[in-house]
C-alpha cells in the first residue's frame, strides 16, 4: 500500500479478514483512496482495465478523497469500469437511486468515460432490470472487460467497495432474506426488501465472493453491534449476518475492513481484533 494515513490498529482476523481501525472517517477515507489507487495501478498495468463495483449508502461519501489530489490526477480513469453492487428500482434522478448518489458525490468529479459506468435500466421492472444487468455483465465477460473465474464460473471483479447496514446487510442482501440463498444467478431481484424502497436488484453472494479484492467500509456507532457480531470473540452462536458470508473463493488477498473508532468501539479487547 502506498503511504497514507496509518490505522490505529491492523489485525488479521482468523486468517481471513484484515481489520483496519482509523481514528475517524476522514483518515479512513484517505487510506481507502490509497488502497484503491494502488489496486487501480496494479490492474491497469496487468490487464489494461480496472473493474470496480461500488455500493450505495455511506460508502459513497468515503470515496471523496479519490476525486482529490493526488489521486484525481494520477489514476488512469479511462481504464476504470464502474458497476453497482445493488440498485433500487427507481428513476436515475430519484433521491433513493444509488446511481444518483454515486454520480453526485463521486462519478461527476472524476474522468471515467460515461460509457464505462454501468447503471441499471430504470425503465424495467425489478425482474427485468436484474435480467438486463446480468446479460450486460455476460457481454462484458465475452469482450474481456470483466474476467471470469474458471473455478466458480462467476464473474471476477477486480475490486468491490461495499458498505454494511446496521443490521449487517451488504448490497441488497438482508439477514434471513431468500436472496441470500441464490446460488446460480449473477444478478437477482427482490420486491420485498425490508429497507425501503422494497424493489431492488443485487449482485449475488457467489459473485461477491468471486471478487479479487473486497473492501468493507463501515463507519459510525450505529454499526458497532453488527461489527461486534461479525468480528467479536462471542460471535459463534447467532445465525450468520450477510456480511459474515463474504468469504473470497479465490481472491489474491483477504477481505479488508475499513472501520473507524466508533464502528469498532465494541471490539474492546485485543482478542476481538
Ligand atoms: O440500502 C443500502 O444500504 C447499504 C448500507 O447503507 P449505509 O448507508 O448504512 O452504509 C448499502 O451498502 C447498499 O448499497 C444500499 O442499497
Amino acid at each position: 500500500m502506498a503511504s497514507g494515513t496509518t490505522p490505529l490498529s491492523t489485525e488479521t482476523k482468523k486468517g481471513e479478514s484484515r481489520v483496519l481501525v482509523f481514528e475517524n472517517e476522514e483518515e479512513l477515507s484517505e487510506s481507502l483512496a490509497n488502497f484503491t489507487a494502488d489496486l487501480s495501478e496494479k490492474f491497469c498495468r496487468e490487464r489494461g482495465a480496472f473493474t470496480v463495483v461500488i455500493s450505495g449508502g455511506s460508502l459513497v461519501k468515503s470515496l471523496r478523497k479519490l476525486a482529490e489530489s493526488p489521486y484525481a490526477d494520477t489514476i488512469d480513469w479511462g481504464k476504470w469500469h464502474v458497476f453497482f453492487v445493488d440498485e433500487r428500482v427507481v428513476p436515475k434522478d430519484h433521491p433513493d437511486s444509488n446511481y444518483k448518489l454515486a454520480y453526485d458525490l463521486f462519478l461527476s468529479k472524476v474522468d471515467i468515460p460515461a460509457g464505462h459506468v454501468y447503471a441499471s435500466n430504470e425503465s424495467l421492472s425489478a425482474e427485468g432490470a436484474a435480467d438486463d444487468y446480468e446479460m450486460r455483465l455476460k457481454h462484458l465477460v465475452n469482450t474481456g472487460v470483466i474476467q471470469l473465474s474458471r473455478e466458480t464460473g462467476f464473474p471476477r471483479f477486480d475490486l468491490m467497495l461495499l458498505g454494511m447496514g446496521p443490521d449487517g446487510h451488504i448490497a441488497s442482501l438482508f439477514p434471513g432474506h431468500p436472496l441470500l440463498k441464490e446460488e446460480k444467478r449473477w444478478v437477482s431481484f427482490t420486491t420485498t426488501s425490508p429497507k425501503p424502497p422494497p424493489e431492488r436488484i443485487s449482485l449475488t453472494l457467489p459473485v461477491i465472493n468471486t471478487s479479487a479484492f473486497v473492501a468493507l467500509v463501515v463507519t459510525g456507532a450505529g454499526k458497532s453491534d453488527a461489527v461486534y457480531q461479525a468480528l467479536g470473540s462471542e460471535n459463534g452462536s447467532s445465525p450468520l449476518l450477510p456480511v459474515q458470508m463474504v468469504k473470497l473463493h479465490d481472491g489474491y488477498g483477504a477481505v479488508t475492513w475499513f472501520t473507524d473508532k466508533a464502528a469498532s468501539s465494541k471490539l474492546q479487547s485485543k482478542s476481538d481484533l
